[in-house]
């Protein structure tokens, strides 16, 4: 069952990152209270690299337990470990090396140069794996029901390495795949698909600067998920897009309400 999307409009992409940094914030302790521990799928990008860097920032940021945060990737450039263009060594430089979180509890992606070498299905198929060992059976899907999965939206409307038309967005059954061939570069990349990312309980897009204008008025406009991926992705209990002007330009003015001051 998908979620209608919601949206919220921030004047410009700085106070969209903070905004979303200071939800993330409550997001997590609220899910810490409520459930002990909490799970939280990061996103590579501009955009998930300028919330997290926002939440390094943040007054609040150490009301959330480091300790008791499980930290998951939406997709991963296929590089060597500590390359500078993985998304994990990114959120490493914006948030990660600055918080004291349990080291088990970060599960990046593999890297080329790690047990798989450079097969990435190998690589795709293990991560499954050990998303399948860290679900329980309350879950959707062989995977945790992550508290928030964030996606950053790419201008073809792609959503973590799912890019339209190619087949890992047609995937149905497996939760990670390779994927070969990407427009963006790097070509070789391991995502999460849309039946992991609809396990989550809330799905957060995040979309800013006049280069997402159209994405977000294809995505939101009723295209198809295959055309445009983050049509297809929703949460099972919300799913929010989080924009600022520039990319909401395109929108009809009835989709959101007045765009904070
Ligand atoms: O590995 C990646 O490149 C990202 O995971 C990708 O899905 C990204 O989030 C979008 O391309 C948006 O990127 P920008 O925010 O930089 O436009």
């Amino acid at each position: 069952m998908s979620t209608a999307p919601q949206l919220v409009v921030h004047r410009d992409k700085e106070l969209m990152a903070q905004a979303a940094a200071a939800r993330l914030i409550t997001k997590i302790v609220d899910a810490q209270a409520s459930r002990g521990s909490a799970s939280v799928v990061l996103t590579g990008g501009r955009n998930g690299n300028g919330l997290l860097a926002a939440l390094a920032a943040a007054p609040a940021r150490d009301a959330i337990d480091w300790s008791r945060l499980d930290l998951w990737w939406g997709d991963e450039r296929f590089l060597p470990e500590g390359d500078p263009e993985r998304n994990v060594t990114q959120a490493r430089e914006a948030l990660l090396d600055a918080v004291p979180l349990d080291p088990e509890r970060v599960h990046a992606m593999p890297a080329s140069d790690g047990p798989h070498g450079s097969d990435v299905d190998a690589a795709a198929a293990a991560y499954a794996e050990e998303l399948a060992a860290a679900a329980d059976l309350s879950d959707h899907a062989p995977v945790p029901s992550f508290d928030v999965l964030m996606l950053g939206v790419g201008p073809d409307t792609h959503v973590a390495s799912l890019f339209p038309e190619l087949p890992a967005v047609r995937e149905k059954d497996r939760t990670v795949v390779g994927v070969h061939g990407a427009p963006k570069p790097p070509p070789t990349r391991v995502t999460l698909t849309l039946p992991a990312i609809r396990a989550a309980r809330e799905v957060w897009l995040l979309a800013a600067g006049e280069d997402k204008a159209e994405a977000a008025e294809i995505a939101l406009s009723g295209a198809g998920e295959i055309q445009a991926p983050a049509a297809g992705a929703y949460g099972r209990t919300r799913t929010l897009w989080l924009l600022d002007s520039a990319a909401a330009s395109r929108l009809p003015r009835a989709l959101y309400p007045p765009a904070s001051a």
